[in-house]
């Protein structure tokens, strides 16, 4: 019984993201060399992400962000914890992944911007914690938002995580997956996948955006394989959901090359703002 009744503490929440500051982050993810799970550079974005996460996070002693070690290679994962107030052992996880590649092979020099993939989703994610953080609401269980080492080499951070959680029987009620958020090549605004997913918790998010987003579109689709890191928690028995950019057929055609850039996105960050609308609707409401 998924309930939707944190109206008063959502609505201006949602009202207060804003597309400039998304915009920026995905620029300035987009500018390192690559994001690439092997590469100094793939090290250097796990730890400027930490930094922006921990500047959000300054001044709250409820709030701490932790780098996730991945013993077979050097790119860390990112987890931000917003302590629940009274029921602390249950976790609501939003997540996306900060590695890029390029499909023909990735080196230390490649230039892979990953501005789609995943720029956006760590972006829209980012000021989802922004404006959560802005407000001083104290959840009462406890929100993470995850940035995954590993992605595009077989989900393999979010592998980890989700692991980890599963051999500590750490309680987790939901996690939504932002992977892809900011291209629009699809006639709708946000499509949920249902394959790898809940059933029950997607109908949960249609309706959040029903209520927190009425202007905006929904549509569903389906990948046909583990398309991103909801997978890793799905395939663990844990409740996920996948909000996409498009349908399958028209998703970015730049990804995995040197040109997923921002411009070919648009120049834009009114799509990926509506995912992280969604986002801080999903934390607020299955958080309380
Ligand atoms: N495989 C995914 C890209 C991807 C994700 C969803 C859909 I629909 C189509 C394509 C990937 O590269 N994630 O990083
Ligand atoms: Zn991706
Ligand atoms: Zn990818």
């Amino acid at each position: 019984t998924y309930l939707i009744n944190q109206q008063a503490l959502v609505q201006p929440m949602v009202a207060a993201v804003q597309d400039s500051l998304i915009l920026q982050t995905i620029d300035s993810l987009s500018a390192i060399q690559n994001r690439y799970y092997t590469t100094s550079h793939g090290v250097n974005a796990s730890n400027t992400i930490a930094a922006q996460w921990a500047a959000l996070a300054a001044g709250r002693s409820d709030v701490s962000v932790s780098q996730f070690s991945h013993p077979s290679w050097p790119q860390k994962s990112v987890i931000l914890t917003i302590q629940g107030t009274t029921k602390p052992k249950q976790h609501v996880i939003l997540g996306g992944h900060l590695d890029s590649i390029l499909s023909g092979g990735t080196t230390e020099t490649s230039r892979a911007p990953g501005a789609d993939d995943d720029a956006s989703g760590i972006a829209s994610l980012t000021e989802a914690l922004r404006v959560l953080l802005a407000s001083g609401h104290r959840p009462q269980r406890t929100i993470q938002f995850m940035a995954y080492a590993a992605e595009e080499v077989g989900l393999r951070g979010s592998s980890a995580i989700a692991a980890d959680y599963l051999a500590k029987g750490r309680k987790v009620t939901g996690v939504l997956q932002l992977d892809m958020t900011n291209y629009k090549g699809g006639t709708r605004d946000i499509y949920l996948y249902t394959d790898y997913t809940s059933a029950a918790q997607n109908d949960f998010v249609a309706r959040l955006a029903a209520t927190y987003l009425p202007d905006l579109t929904v549509s569903t689709d389906r990948c046909g394989y583990a398309c991103s890191d909801h997978a890793s928690w799905f395939n663990r028995g844990y409740p996920a959901s996948f909000p996409f950019e498009s349908d399958f057929n028209h998703h970015s055609p730049f990804i995995h090359t040197t040109n997923d850039t921002l411009a070919n996105s648009g120049n834009q960050a009114a799509h990926a703002a509506k995912f992280a609308r969604l986002a801080v609707a999903f934390a607020v409401e299955l958080a309380n």
